[in-house]
């Protein structure tokens, strides 16, 4: 997959770039994301990228010429770059104004072939300037942050373990509960005992049947307890309704 990043701050993307799974990801050749700094396509002396509100108000915003220039120079670096028949790459702006990013969403993205992320800085963008170059605004969550990076290099995380040959162990996207829409089960390694709590017997044992239960019990169980509004969007198996009966049966003594 290939990934534009407009950014002021193209070096915080080395996050991605240059560690773990995303780093590998791009050794690998399975994803390539590259930077576009508005700030390289200004024209003025004291390279603007910034400006202030009509209307007044707290802030700044960035200044739309730069950030075009930036967005159409990546979307055009998309289609030149060689290989097999490209499409358009989806425009995408972080804003706490868009869509909430969950697995499903990232599920979505991963499938696209390129896409051009676009970081904000300050108080956010021009309107204009979204409604002439942005295809899809996305949230990582009801919280505001001082940039779109994190929020992008969260969403270039989230699609990067979604390519095919990231995770070594390939189901442990699919075992990921929110791939499966349930919260994770708890997880324990050595030592077997730690501050006198032992790890439960089950996962000593072997059984693989016996442990696939219990980890989808806890899953269950914990989804119930902390989020039960995902519950409410599942259908639950006969086997799954079974377990969280048992689960609840066993919370509440
Ligand atoms: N919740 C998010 O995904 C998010 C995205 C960006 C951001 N900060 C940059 C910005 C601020 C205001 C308007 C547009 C962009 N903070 C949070």
């Amino acid at each position: 997959m290939w990934i534009g990043v407009v950014t002021l701050f193209p070096e915080m993307l080395r996050a991605v770039t240059d560690y773990g799974v995303t780093g590998r990801a791009i050794a690998q050749g399975r994803l390539q994301v590259n930077c576009w700094n508005p700030r390289e396509f200004t024209e003025d002396r004291h390279r603007t990228v910034d400006d202030r509100p009509y209307g007044g108000g707290p802030g700044m915003l960035m200044k739309i010429d730069p950030l075009q220039k930036a967005i159409v120079t990546a979307k055009q670096s998309a289609l030149a770059r060689d290989g097999k028949t490209k499409s358009v790459p989806k425009v995408i702006y972080l804003s706490p104004q868009g869509k909430r990013l969950d697995q499903a969403g990232v599920n979505y993205l991963a499938e696209l072939e390129s896409m051009v992320l676009v970081a904000g800085r300050y108080e956010g963008v021009d309107e204009r300037l979204i409604e002439a170059e942005v295809d899809e605004e996305w949230s990582i969550g009801d919280f505001v942050l001082s940039g779109g990076e994190i929020p992008a290099m969260a969403l270039i995380d989230a699609v990067a373990r979604m390519l095919p040959g990231t995770l070594g162990h390939e189901d442990s996207a699919i075992e990921d509960s929110f791939f499966s829409g349930l919260l994770d089960c708890p997880h324990y390694t050595r030592p077997e005992v730690f501050q006198d709590r032992q790890v439960p017997d089950v996962l000593l044992g072997g059984n693989h049947e016996k442990i696939r239960q219990w980890r989808l019990k806890q899953a269950l169980g914990r989804t119930w307890g902390r989020r039960p509004d995902l519950l409410e969007h599942l259908t639950l198996t006969s086997e799954m309704k079974r377990l969280l009966d048992e689960y609840i049966r066993e919370y509440s003594v």
